[in-house]
């Protein structure tokens, strides 16, 4: 499956967030989407999911123009920056309405196995973004995306989920933004960086240099 999004353009009031932008992937790949505070990345995201109307924008899979909000066509899971579960939902709950496995998690994450029975509300920030993250990933959906899925979590749980998200590519398209550009890099087959409303795709990782996203000599 190919996925490309092209005229997307955002405003908000008289301000324009994005314009001229290009993103293509496909299963197998994962895309990263870098930039700095405030270039657009979650919009991006929202826009692509069809949560967030934009004056313009083209979707297309494989090469078919999708024209209702994708998120309508069941074929993608969204995993927004701030906690989206319910508070009172217990975890097995969303184990069960998401489809994945719970024996699996446990089989990667032993010490979560205290936690089927209690409510998300009982969780750290830290606990309750790495199960969200996971049930999304994990979900049966064959495009993925990923707003900062590593904030929040402890070094040895983002190589998991890092390692996690290298093996559900195999199936599906995955598009994932985090600060952490050293992760995003390390997990990406392409990489987009947002500045003044467009994407770039980098072909070589000094032109995050180049663009003044990361500060000159931070690559080598
Ligand atoms: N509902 C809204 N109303 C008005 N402006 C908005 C709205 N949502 C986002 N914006 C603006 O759009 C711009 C892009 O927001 P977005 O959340 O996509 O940024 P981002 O790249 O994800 O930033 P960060 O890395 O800080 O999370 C920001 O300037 C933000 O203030």
């Amino acid at each position: 499956m190919i996925l490309e999004i092209d005229n997307v353009e955002l405003y908000f009031k008289v301000k324009r967030i994005l314009n001229g932008v290009y993103l293509k992937t496909e299963t197998g790949k994962i895309t990263g989407i870098l930039g700095s505070n405030g270039c657009g990345k979650s919009c991006l995201l929202k826009i692509i999911f069809g949560s967030l109307k934009p004056k313009y924008k083209f979707v297309r899979i494989d090469s078919k123009p999708i024209l209702k909000p994708l998120y309508q066509t069941k074929l993608v899971a969204y995993l927004p920056q701030h906690h989206f579960v319910p508070n009172s939902m217990r975890i097995k709950t969303a184990f069960k309405l998401f489809k994945v496995s719970w024996n699996n998690f446990i089989a990667d994450f032993e010490s979560f196995s205290i936690f089927k029975n209690v409510s998300f509300n009982k969780l750290s920030g830290g606990e309750r973004r790495l199960i969200e993250t996971y049930i999304i990933l994990k979900s049966d959906k064959k495009i993925i995306l990923l707003d900062e899925p590593f904030s929040h979590l402890a070094p040895l749980h983002i190589e998991k989920v890092k390692a996690l998200i290298s093996k559900e590519k195999q199936h599906k398209i995955i598009i994932i933004t985090d600060h952490m550009y050293r992760h995003i890099i390390d997990t990406s087959d392409n990489i987009y960086l947002i500045k003044g409303g467009h994407t770039k795709l980098i072909n070589d990782l000094t032109e995050l240099e180049d663009y003044k996203y990361l500060s000159s000599g931070t690559i080598n």
